[in-house]
């Protein structure tokens, strides 16, 4: 399934007197890896979680391959063929790598609880093919040889990796990654560089990115989008972003000691 679109216009949001995202514009263009950065607070959660229908816009629109939506709604995103992935692992810790990664299929059962629990012919052909989806997936991200481990014994790049497992196994149309990197080595953002990759190539999913390692920013993005206090000052490619002057006042203008925002944007 090819990847959606998604265009939000005149996004405005606020929380009590603080205005997050002021008539904010989002091109996305449909397989893309997209990213959204800005310094901190600038509005990048915000933005992403009015995709995910968790804020509702208090003025602008949203459209999501050619759907106009006044906002995003939450019970919907899976029938839009829309995951995500969390700043923070968010995995089932007693359950082996294998069964979290099913999880990620659950909203695509057909078969009733009742039928789960007595092991019905449907139910048990679903997680048969639950499974069988699993394993190939986990081949894709190099995850075979700890597939029956229990995932919380597994380092945190590969949890990491599993996640992304879990948002890719139902094929999503559109695929939101909070700080994927966050937390990983060196060489473990190298590898989760060439699995995202790996991924859009393969299903031709959109991606948006929310990352603060500038380094990945660019290698990795097609397009990347800038806020500053909740608005946009750029929009472009890598290299347009990089040489873009509100963009490198934006960033020296913030001291962002502890997280290396400021560090580099040409990385
Ligand atoms: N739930 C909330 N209640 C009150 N204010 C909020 C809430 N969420 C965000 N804000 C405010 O809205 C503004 C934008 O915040 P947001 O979290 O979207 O920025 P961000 O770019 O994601 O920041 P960071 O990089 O630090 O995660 C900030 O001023 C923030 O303090």
């Amino acid at each position: 399934m090819a990847g959606a679109a998604i265009r939000l216009s005149g996004v405005t949001l606020s929380f009590g007197g603080i205005l997050a995202l002021k008539g904010v514009d989002l091109d996305i263009h449909a397989g893309d890896i997209h990213a959204i950065i800005g310094p901190n607070g600038a509005g990048k959660s915000s933005l992403v979680n009015i995709i995910c229908g968790i804020y509702r816009p208090e003025a602008g629109s949203i459209d999501f391959d050619g759907q106009h939506l006044s906002r995003m709604e939450t019970g919907r995103l899976a029938k839009l063929g829309i995951t995500r992935t969390f700043q923070n692992i968010v995995l089932f810790k007693g359950m082996s790598v294998t069964q979290n990664v099913m999880m990620g299929l659950t909203h695509k059962t057909r078969s009733t609880p009742w039928g789960q629990i007595i092991g019905s012919a449907r139910a048990r052909r679903e997680e048969a093919h639950a499974y069988e989806i699993a394993r190939a997936i986990l081949a894709r991200l190099d995850l075979t040889q700890v597939q029956d481990r229990a995932v919380n014994t597994l380092s945190y790049g590969a949890q990491k990796r599993v996640e992304l497992a879990r948002a890719l196994i139902a094929g999503p149309r559109l695929l939101l990654l909070d700080e994927p990197m966050a937390g990983m080595t060196a060489g473990e953002k190298v590898r989760m560089i060439a699995f995202i990759r790996e991924a859009q190539a393969h299903s031709g999913v959109t991606v948006i990115l929310i990352e603060h390692d500038m380094g990945v920013v660019m290698e990795l993005s097609d397009r990347i989008t800038v806020l500053d206090h909740g608005k946009r000052i750029a929009q472009g490619t890598p290299s347009e972003i990089q040489v873009n002057p509100d963009v490198i006042d934006a960033y020296l203008g913030v001291a962002h000691a502890d997280d290396g925002d400021d560090a580099v944007l040409a990385a």
